[in-house]
């Protein structure tokens, strides 16, 4: 689903993201993790092409387009549908005048796919949302709710791959839960694949398979979750794993 080498991302000369390899199989979930400012974002954006100012070498295949050479048109084509991207706040970027059943229709619509009321109501009960929310406003759900439903839309649209940044850092401790849960739901039922950007190492415990470990741009350690985080080689990763409460 996902192949990454050599990717190499800088901003005016200067290398942000240094990832030598990342691989994301069907059914897994890998975790990038690391401080404020290690790359982590820059590294999950680049994958979709969504780093305009930056310069990029490397080679990364997503969903089987090659989105380092492809055309805008290819890309648009994975963007939001095979390969769609989860933010921190959803209900930052749905818009507050439109209900979620009419957001939904139209971005299905968008995307040249049918959008009748089972596809969606279905789409809604993948995320354990109940269908009736569809009517309401997105100020008229709580953030769980939002971060859901956009997990929603991206399954609506036949979503093979989610590239998650922060999923569930703007939610609180059971809200979190849910989320996570309803991400590990769709890897075991859909074999969806899981791209994770978090700097929460108790959250990548509880689903990641395996764990990229970022510093200053550089990849410092990465391996099976349970080994890096179990028994951490680098110091840096020793020391995130000290600073969890
Ligand atoms: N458009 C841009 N132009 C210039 N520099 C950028 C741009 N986007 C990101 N950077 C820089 O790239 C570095 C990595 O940022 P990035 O957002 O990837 O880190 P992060 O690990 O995701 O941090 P956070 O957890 O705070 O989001 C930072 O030094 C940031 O200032």
């Amino acid at each position: 689903m996902i192949e990454v080498r050599d990717l190499r991302v800088s901003y005016g000369g200067r290398v942000v993201a240094d990832v030598p390899e990342l691989d994301v199989g069907e059914g897994e979930c890998v975790a990038i993790v690391g401080e404020s400012g290690s790359g982590k974002s820059t590294t999950l954006l680049s994958l979709l092409g969504l780093t305009s100012d930056a310069e990029i070498s490397g080679h990364v295949m997503v969903c089987g387009v090659d989105v380092l050479t492809a055309p805008p048109r290819r890309l648009r084509e994975i963007r939001g549908a095979k390969a769609a991207l989860v933010m921190q706040s959803p209900q930052a970027a749905l818009s507050p005048a439109t209900r979620l059943g009419v957001l939904m229709r139209r971005t299905l619509r968008l995307h040249g796919r049918d959008a009748t009321e089972q596809v969606m109501a279905e789409a809604m009960e993948s995320v354990l949302l109940d269908p009736d929310l569809l009517r309401r406003y997105p100020h008229e759900v709580s953030g769980g709710q939002a971060q859901r439903f956009a997990i929603a839309l991206a399954i609506a649209l036949g979503a093979e791959v989610i590239l998650a940044d922060e999923p569930t850092s703007a939610l609180d401790v059971t809200v979190q839960a849910e989320v996570v849960g309803v991400l590990r739901r769709l890897r075991a039922e859909r074999g969806l694949a899981l791209l994770l950007v978090s700097h929460d190492l108790a959250l990548v415990s509880t689903i990641a398979d395996r764990v990229l470990v970022m510093k200053d741009g550089a990849v410092v350690e990465s391996g099976p979750a349970a080994d890096v985080l179990a028994a951490p080689s680098h110091p840096y990763t020793r020391e995130l794993l000290e600073a969890l409460p």
